[in-house]
Protein backbone atom coordinates (compact mmCIF):
# COMPACT_ATOMS: atom_id res chain seq x y z
CA UNK A 1 0.00 0.00 0.00
CA UNK A 2 1.40 3.86 -0.54
CA UNK A 3 0.92 5.80 2.85
CA UNK A 4 1.29 9.09 2.82
CA UNK A 5 2.87 11.03 6.18
CA UNK A 6 2.43 14.95 5.79
CA UNK A 7 4.13 17.84 8.25
CA UNK A 8 1.44 19.05 9.91
CA UNK A 9 0.82 22.62 9.39
CA UNK A 10 -1.94 23.67 12.61
CA UNK A 11 -0.17 26.33 14.55
CA UNK A 12 3.00 25.15 16.77
CA UNK A 13 1.96 21.44 16.02
CA UNK A 14 5.48 19.80 15.78
CA UNK A 15 4.40 16.31 15.70
CA UNK A 16 4.49 13.63 13.63
CA UNK A 17 2.50 10.58 12.29
CA UNK A 18 4.96 7.56 11.88
CA UNK A 19 8.92 7.90 13.59
CA UNK A 20 11.65 6.07 11.18
CA UNK A 21 10.82 3.06 13.13
CA UNK A 22 7.41 2.79 12.43
CA UNK A 23 8.72 3.41 8.66
CA UNK A 24 10.78 0.29 8.82
CA UNK A 25 7.92 -1.67 9.93
CA UNK A 26 6.19 -0.79 7.26
CA UNK A 27 8.49 -0.90 4.50
CA UNK A 28 9.38 -4.38 5.86
CA UNK A 29 5.35 -5.48 5.10
CA UNK A 30 6.14 -4.70 1.60
CA UNK A 31 3.98 -1.03 2.15
CA UNK A 32 5.74 1.91 0.34
CA UNK A 33 6.27 4.77 2.85
CA UNK A 34 6.18 8.52 1.36
CA UNK A 35 7.13 11.34 4.47
CA UNK A 36 6.87 15.10 3.36
CA UNK A 37 10.52 16.94 3.15
CA UNK A 38 10.53 17.84 7.09
CA UNK A 39 7.68 16.53 8.71
CA UNK A 40 9.03 14.55 11.59
CA UNK A 41 12.20 17.73 11.84
CA UNK A 42 10.27 18.99 14.69
CA UNK A 43 10.14 15.84 16.71
CA UNK A 44 14.39 15.60 16.25
CA UNK A 45 13.63 13.32 13.03
CA UNK A 46 15.20 14.67 10.05
CA UNK A 47 14.50 13.30 6.63
CA UNK A 48 18.04 11.00 6.84
CA UNK A 49 16.83 8.86 9.01
CA UNK A 50 13.55 8.05 7.45
CA UNK A 51 15.61 7.72 4.02
CA UNK A 52 17.33 5.16 5.88
CA UNK A 53 13.99 3.77 7.28
CA UNK A 54 13.11 2.97 3.75
CA UNK A 55 10.44 5.96 3.02
CA UNK A 56 10.36 8.32 0.31
CA UNK A 57 11.35 11.78 0.80
CA UNK A 58 9.05 13.77 -0.91
CA UNK A 59 9.37 17.58 -1.67
CA UNK A 60 5.87 18.43 -3.10
CA UNK A 61 2.91 18.09 -0.57
CA UNK A 62 0.66 17.77 -3.76
CA UNK A 63 2.56 14.64 -5.10
CA UNK A 64 2.45 13.32 -1.49
CA UNK A 65 -0.92 13.41 -1.03
CA UNK A 66 -1.60 12.49 -4.90
CA UNK A 67 -0.17 9.14 -4.58
CA UNK A 68 -1.52 7.93 -0.91
CA UNK A 69 -3.85 5.37 -0.59
CA UNK A 70 -3.67 5.74 3.37
CA UNK A 71 -2.95 9.31 4.82
CA UNK A 72 -1.24 9.42 8.75
CA UNK A 73 -1.96 12.71 10.65
CA UNK A 74 -1.92 13.75 13.63
CA UNK A 75 -4.06 17.03 13.61
CA UNK A 76 -7.40 17.27 12.30
CA UNK A 77 -7.09 18.09 8.66
CA UNK A 78 -6.72 21.91 8.49
CA UNK A 79 -9.13 23.33 5.54
CA UNK A 80 -6.43 23.17 2.63
CA UNK A 81 -5.88 19.41 3.88
CA UNK A 82 -9.88 18.79 3.32
CA UNK A 83 -9.54 19.92 -0.12
CA UNK A 84 -6.73 17.38 -0.83
CA UNK A 85 -9.03 14.55 0.41
CA UNK A 86 -10.20 12.12 -2.17
CA UNK A 87 -13.34 9.28 -1.63
CA UNK A 88 -10.03 6.49 -2.90
CA UNK A 89 -7.95 7.17 0.39
CA UNK A 90 -8.28 6.51 4.21
CA UNK A 91 -7.31 8.80 6.52
CA UNK A 92 -6.09 7.89 10.16
CA UNK A 93 -5.74 10.54 12.64
CA UNK A 94 -7.28 12.53 15.23
CA UNK A 95 -10.66 14.00 14.60
CA UNK A 96 -12.74 15.61 17.09
CA UNK A 97 -15.62 16.67 15.00
CA UNK A 98 -18.64 16.82 17.38
CA UNK A 99 -16.89 19.90 18.04
CA UNK A 100 -16.24 20.96 14.45
CA UNK A 101 -19.41 20.99 12.21
CA UNK A 102 -17.09 22.40 9.19
CA UNK A 103 -14.87 19.77 9.23
CA UNK A 104 -17.01 17.10 9.43
CA UNK A 105 -19.28 18.37 6.66
CA UNK A 106 -15.63 18.71 4.75
CA UNK A 107 -14.71 15.24 5.30
CA UNK A 108 -18.14 13.66 4.21
CA UNK A 109 -17.89 15.73 1.09
CA UNK A 110 -14.63 14.41 0.73
CA UNK A 111 -16.04 10.69 0.23
CA UNK A 112 -12.57 9.80 1.65
CA UNK A 113 -12.59 6.70 4.60
CA UNK A 114 -12.12 8.53 7.95
CA UNK A 115 -11.26 7.15 10.87
CA UNK A 116 -10.28 8.88 14.25
CA UNK A 117 -7.72 8.08 16.86
CA UNK A 118 -9.93 9.47 19.93
CA UNK A 119 -12.78 7.02 19.54
CA UNK A 120 -11.00 3.67 19.09
CA UNK A 121 -11.51 1.46 22.13
CA UNK A 122 -9.87 -0.95 23.97
CA UNK A 123 -11.34 -4.29 26.06
CA UNK A 124 -10.47 -2.44 29.20
CA UNK A 125 -13.30 1.07 28.71
CA UNK A 126 -10.45 2.38 27.68
CA UNK A 127 -9.72 4.62 24.56
CA UNK A 128 -6.07 3.42 23.78
CA UNK A 129 -5.23 6.38 20.90
CA UNK A 130 -6.34 8.89 23.24
CA UNK A 131 -4.78 7.73 26.28
CA UNK A 132 -0.87 8.48 25.57
CA UNK A 133 -1.73 12.36 24.44
CA UNK A 134 -4.05 12.65 27.43
CA UNK A 135 -1.31 11.42 29.78
CA UNK A 136 1.05 14.29 27.92
CA UNK A 137 -1.90 16.68 28.17
CA UNK A 138 -2.63 16.18 31.65
CA UNK A 139 1.11 16.69 33.31
CA UNK A 140 1.42 19.98 31.01
CA UNK A 141 -1.91 21.20 32.24
CA UNK A 142 -0.21 22.04 35.69
CA UNK A 143 3.04 23.54 34.35
CA UNK A 144 0.64 26.03 32.20
CA UNK A 145 -1.97 26.29 34.85
CA UNK A 146 1.21 27.57 37.29
CA UNK A 147 2.60 29.60 34.43
CA UNK A 148 -1.14 31.32 33.98
CA UNK A 149 -0.97 31.98 38.18
CA UNK A 150 1.95 34.35 37.48
CA UNK A 151 1.26 37.98 37.91
CA UNK A 152 2.68 38.51 34.10
CA UNK A 153 0.11 36.61 32.65
CA UNK A 154 -2.96 38.29 34.51
CA UNK A 155 -3.05 35.77 37.35
CA UNK A 156 -3.17 36.26 41.45
CA UNK A 157 0.39 35.84 41.89
CA UNK A 158 0.01 32.56 43.18
CA UNK A 159 3.05 29.82 43.74
CA UNK A 160 1.35 26.14 43.27
CA UNK A 161 3.03 25.14 46.65
CA UNK A 162 3.09 27.78 48.84
CA UNK A 163 6.49 28.08 51.19
CA UNK A 164 6.68 27.49 54.57
CA UNK A 165 4.26 29.90 56.32
CA UNK A 166 2.58 30.31 53.29
CA UNK A 167 -0.79 27.80 52.08
CA UNK A 168 0.00 25.79 49.20
CA UNK A 169 -2.74 26.60 46.34
CA UNK A 170 -5.81 24.88 46.14
CA UNK A 171 -6.04 22.99 42.61
CA UNK A 172 -9.19 21.29 41.32
CA UNK A 173 -9.68 19.21 38.49
CA UNK A 174 -12.86 18.28 37.22
CA UNK A 175 -12.97 14.21 35.36
CA UNK A 176 -10.78 12.39 36.99
CA UNK A 177 -9.56 10.29 33.94
CA UNK A 178 -6.35 10.05 32.17
CA UNK A 179 -5.78 13.61 31.80
CA UNK A 180 -7.48 14.58 35.26
CA UNK A 181 -5.22 11.70 37.17
CA UNK A 182 -2.12 13.30 35.10
CA UNK A 183 -2.89 16.59 35.93
CA UNK A 184 -3.65 15.89 39.73
CA UNK A 185 -0.10 13.83 40.10
CA UNK A 186 1.50 16.74 38.70
CA UNK A 187 -0.13 19.31 41.08
CA UNK A 188 0.46 16.73 44.14
CA UNK A 189 4.02 16.46 43.26
CA UNK A 190 4.66 20.04 43.00
CA UNK A 191 3.06 20.96 46.44
CA UNK A 192 -0.69 21.73 45.68
CA UNK A 193 -3.68 20.55 47.64
CA UNK A 194 -5.68 18.54 45.25
CA UNK A 195 -8.93 17.89 44.40
CA UNK A 196 -10.18 16.01 41.41
CA UNK A 197 -14.54 15.95 41.00
CA UNK A 198 -16.04 12.97 38.88
CA UNK A 199 -19.69 11.70 38.59
CA UNK A 200 -18.23 7.93 37.86
CA UNK A 201 -18.01 6.89 41.81
CA UNK A 202 -16.37 3.89 40.65
CA UNK A 203 -13.66 6.05 38.97
CA UNK A 204 -13.04 7.96 42.52
CA UNK A 205 -13.24 4.98 44.14
CA UNK A 206 -10.07 3.53 41.86
CA UNK A 207 -8.46 7.33 42.17
CA UNK A 208 -9.16 7.47 46.51
CA UNK A 209 -7.51 3.94 47.05
CA UNK A 210 -4.07 4.99 44.57
CA UNK A 211 -3.37 7.80 46.44
CA UNK A 212 -4.27 7.17 49.83
CA UNK A 213 -6.38 10.69 50.68
CA UNK A 214 -3.40 12.43 49.53
CA UNK A 215 -5.73 13.50 46.66
CA UNK A 216 -9.18 14.03 47.53
CA UNK A 217 -12.40 13.08 45.46
CA UNK A 218 -15.66 14.64 45.36
CA UNK A 219 -18.81 13.36 43.43
CA UNK A 220 -19.43 15.96 40.96
CA UNK A 221 -23.09 17.92 41.32
CA UNK A 222 -23.66 21.32 40.69
CA UNK A 223 -23.09 22.11 44.64
CA UNK A 224 -19.98 20.73 44.39
CA UNK A 225 -19.02 22.62 41.70
CA UNK A 226 -20.24 25.76 43.16
CA UNK A 227 -17.91 25.19 45.68
CA UNK A 228 -14.58 24.59 43.46
CA UNK A 229 -14.94 27.40 41.86
CA UNK A 230 -15.25 29.74 44.87
CA UNK A 231 -12.46 27.66 46.38
CA UNK A 232 -9.87 26.91 43.83
CA UNK A 233 -7.14 29.05 43.06
CA UNK A 234 -7.09 26.64 39.66
CA UNK A 235 -9.42 24.07 38.18
CA UNK A 236 -8.44 22.02 34.85
CA UNK A 237 -10.91 20.70 32.85
CA UNK A 238 -10.75 17.07 31.89
CA UNK A 239 -14.13 15.53 31.19
CA UNK A 240 -15.29 13.41 28.38
CA UNK A 241 -18.70 11.96 27.04
CA UNK A 242 -16.41 9.72 23.86
CA UNK A 243 -16.80 11.57 20.97
CA UNK A 244 -19.47 13.82 22.10
CA UNK A 245 -19.23 17.57 22.31
CA UNK A 246 -18.14 18.44 26.22
CA UNK A 247 -20.97 19.47 28.73
CA UNK A 248 -20.43 23.32 29.58
CA UNK A 249 -19.45 23.08 33.46
CA UNK A 250 -18.98 26.26 34.51
CA UNK A 251 -20.97 29.15 33.12
CA UNK A 252 -20.27 32.79 32.41
CA UNK A 253 -21.84 33.87 35.67
CA UNK A 254 -19.97 31.63 37.97
CA UNK A 255 -16.84 33.39 36.67
CA UNK A 256 -17.98 35.85 39.35
CA UNK A 257 -17.55 33.91 42.07
CA UNK A 258 -13.94 32.44 41.48
CA UNK A 259 -11.24 34.35 42.67
CA UNK A 260 -9.83 37.29 40.53
CA UNK A 261 -6.54 36.10 39.21
CA UNK A 262 -7.48 32.00 39.19
CA UNK A 263 -6.89 29.97 36.19
CA UNK A 264 -8.83 28.16 34.35
CA UNK A 265 -7.37 25.50 32.07
CA UNK A 266 -9.73 23.58 29.40
CA UNK A 267 -7.91 20.43 28.46
CA UNK A 268 -11.27 19.52 26.89
CA UNK A 269 -11.34 22.38 24.62
CA UNK A 270 -10.50 19.54 21.71
CA UNK A 271 -13.97 18.29 22.31
CA UNK A 272 -15.06 21.90 22.04
CA UNK A 273 -14.26 22.60 26.16
CA UNK A 274 -16.34 22.23 29.48
CA UNK A 275 -16.21 25.97 30.34
CA UNK A 276 -18.77 28.33 28.41
CA UNK A 277 -16.23 30.90 28.21
CA UNK A 278 -13.53 28.53 26.92
CA UNK A 279 -12.62 29.31 23.21
CA UNK A 280 -9.27 27.35 21.47
CA UNK A 281 -6.04 29.45 21.44
CA UNK A 282 -2.68 27.99 20.20
CA UNK A 283 0.52 28.10 21.62
CA UNK A 284 1.74 31.56 19.66
CA UNK A 285 -1.55 32.92 22.01
CA UNK A 286 -2.55 30.55 24.77
CA UNK A 287 -4.02 32.51 27.35
CA UNK A 288 -6.56 34.98 27.70
CA UNK A 289 -8.45 36.77 30.57
CA UNK A 290 -12.55 36.95 30.57
CA UNK A 291 -13.94 38.47 33.88
CA UNK A 292 -10.59 38.75 35.52
CA UNK A 293 -10.13 34.56 35.57
CA UNK A 294 -6.87 33.70 33.40
CA UNK A 295 -8.45 30.79 30.48
CA UNK A 296 -5.97 28.45 29.11
CA UNK A 297 -7.17 26.69 26.08
CA UNK A 298 -5.04 24.88 23.49
CA UNK A 299 -6.60 22.19 21.87
CA UNK A 300 -2.94 20.65 20.55
CA UNK A 301 -1.43 20.57 24.26
CA UNK A 302 1.13 17.60 23.63
CA UNK A 303 2.58 19.31 20.05
CA UNK A 304 4.60 21.85 22.17
CA UNK A 305 6.40 18.56 23.59
CA UNK A 306 6.84 16.99 20.25
CA UNK A 307 9.59 14.92 20.84
CA UNK A 308 7.78 12.63 23.96
CA UNK A 309 4.54 13.27 21.75
CA UNK A 310 5.55 11.65 19.04
CA UNK A 311 6.77 8.67 20.14
CA UNK A 312 4.16 8.10 23.02
CA UNK A 313 1.53 8.81 19.70
CA UNK A 314 2.93 6.34 17.46
CA UNK A 315 4.08 3.75 20.30
CA UNK A 316 0.13 3.26 20.67
CA UNK A 317 -0.92 3.97 16.84
CA UNK A 318 1.56 1.51 14.92
CA UNK A 319 -0.16 -1.76 15.27
CA UNK A 320 -3.14 -0.51 13.74
CA UNK A 321 -1.61 1.35 11.25
CA UNK A 322 -0.06 -1.97 10.47
CA UNK A 323 -3.31 -3.57 10.25
CA UNK A 324 -4.77 -0.87 7.86
CA UNK A 325 -1.50 -1.06 5.62
CA UNK A 326 -1.71 -5.22 5.29
CA UNK A 327 -5.45 -5.91 5.11
CA UNK A 328 -7.09 -2.20 4.05
CA UNK A 329 -9.09 -0.48 5.61
CA UNK A 330 -12.59 -2.63 5.24
CA UNK A 331 -11.04 -6.14 6.63
CA UNK A 332 -8.77 -4.54 9.21
CA UNK A 333 -11.93 -2.60 10.85
CA UNK A 334 -13.91 -5.79 10.42
CA UNK A 335 -11.42 -8.10 12.00
CA UNK A 336 -11.39 -5.76 14.98
CA UNK A 337 -14.81 -4.26 16.72
CA UNK A 338 -12.42 -1.66 18.96
CA UNK A 339 -10.90 -0.16 15.84
CA UNK A 340 -14.25 -0.21 14.19
CA UNK A 341 -15.00 2.37 16.84
CA UNK A 342 -12.55 4.68 15.37
CA UNK A 343 -15.07 5.52 12.31
CA UNK A 344 -16.16 8.57 12.36
CA UNK A 345 -17.16 9.58 8.15
CA UNK A 346 -17.66 7.04 5.15
CA UNK A 347 -17.79 7.52 1.25
CA UNK A 348 -20.04 10.64 2.60
CA UNK A 349 -22.16 9.27 5.82
CA UNK A 350 -21.48 9.95 8.95
CA UNK A 351 -20.84 6.67 10.99
CA UNK A 352 -20.28 7.71 14.66
CA UNK A 353 -23.30 8.13 16.52
CA UNK A 354 -22.46 11.55 18.88
CA UNK A 355 -20.95 12.95 15.75
CA UNK A 356 -24.39 12.86 13.99
CA UNK A 357 -26.09 13.78 16.95
CA UNK A 358 -24.10 16.97 17.59
CA UNK A 359 -25.13 18.17 13.97
CA UNK A 360 -28.60 16.49 13.24
CA UNK A 361 -27.00 14.40 10.80
CA UNK A 362 -28.28 10.97 10.06
CA UNK A 363 -25.64 7.96 11.14
CA UNK A 364 -24.88 5.02 9.14
CA UNK A 365 -24.01 2.47 10.90
CA UNK A 366 -20.14 0.57 10.28
CA UNK A 367 -21.49 -2.79 10.50
CA UNK A 368 -24.04 -1.60 7.54
CA UNK A 369 -21.11 -0.17 5.93
CA UNK A 370 -18.73 -3.31 6.18
CA UNK A 371 -21.43 -5.35 5.20
CA UNK A 372 -22.18 -3.62 1.77
N1 LIG B 1 -6.16 19.93 24.69
C1 LIG B 1 -5.38 18.92 24.37
O1 LIG B 1 -4.29 19.09 23.83
C2 LIG B 1 -5.80 17.52 24.68
C3 LIG B 1 -7.07 17.29 25.07
N2 LIG B 1 -7.48 16.04 25.44
C4 LIG B 1 -8.89 15.95 25.85
O2 LIG B 1 -9.05 15.84 27.26
C5 LIG B 1 -10.35 15.33 27.53
C6 LIG B 1 -10.27 14.23 28.61
O3 LIG B 1 -9.66 13.08 28.05
P1 LIG B 1 -9.35 11.77 28.90
O4 LIG B 1 -8.89 12.12 30.26
O5 LIG B 1 -8.52 10.89 28.05
O6 LIG B 1 -10.81 11.11 29.03
P2 LIG B 1 -11.25 9.95 30.03
O7 LIG B 1 -12.41 9.27 29.37
O8 LIG B 1 -10.09 9.16 30.48
O9 LIG B 1 -11.77 10.76 31.32
C7 LIG B 1 -12.89 11.58 31.31
C8 LIG B 1 -13.48 11.59 32.71
O10 LIG B 1 -14.52 12.60 32.72
C9 LIG B 1 -15.54 12.11 33.57
N3 LIG B 1 -16.75 12.88 33.28
C10 LIG B 1 -17.56 12.83 32.20
N4 LIG B 1 -18.56 13.71 32.32
C11 LIG B 1 -18.37 14.36 33.50
C12 LIG B 1 -19.08 15.38 34.19
N5 LIG B 1 -20.18 15.94 33.66
N6 LIG B 1 -18.60 15.80 35.39
C13 LIG B 1 -17.48 15.24 35.92
N7 LIG B 1 -16.78 14.26 35.31
C14 LIG B 1 -17.22 13.82 34.12
C15 LIG B 1 -15.62 10.63 33.24
O11 LIG B 1 -16.29 9.90 34.24
C16 LIG B 1 -14.15 10.27 33.11
O12 LIG B 1 -13.60 9.80 34.32
C17 LIG B 1 -10.87 14.86 26.17
O13 LIG B 1 -11.74 15.82 25.61
C18 LIG B 1 -9.63 14.74 25.34
O14 LIG B 1 -9.87 14.82 23.95
C19 LIG B 1 -6.62 14.97 25.44
C20 LIG B 1 -5.32 15.14 25.03
C21 LIG B 1 -4.82 16.43 24.55
C1 LIG C 1 -5.75 14.55 21.56
C2 LIG C 1 -5.37 15.65 20.68
O1 LIG C 1 -6.18 16.22 20.00
C3 LIG C 1 -3.99 16.04 20.60
O2 LIG C 1 -3.13 15.37 21.18
O3 LIG C 1 -3.70 17.06 19.93
MG1 LIG D 1 -9.82 20.85 16.78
Amino acid sequence: MHIGVPKEIKNHEYRVALTPGGVRELVARGHQVGVQAEAGIGSGYPDDAYREAGADIVADVDALWASAELILKVKEPQAEEVARLRPEQTLFTYLHLAAEETLTRGLIDSGATCIAYETVTDGLGGLPLLAPMSRVAGRMAVQAGAHSLEKAQGGAGILLPGVPGVAPAKVTVIGGGVVGENAARMALGLGAEVTILDKSLPRLEVLDHRYQGRIRTVYSTTETLEVAVRESDMIIGAVLVPGAAAPKLITRAMLGEMKPGSVLVDVAIDQGGCFETSKPTTHAEPSYVVDGIVHYCVANMPGAVARTSTQALTNATLPFVIALADKGWKRALADDAHFRAGLNVHAGQVTYTAVGEAFGLEVVSTEQILKG
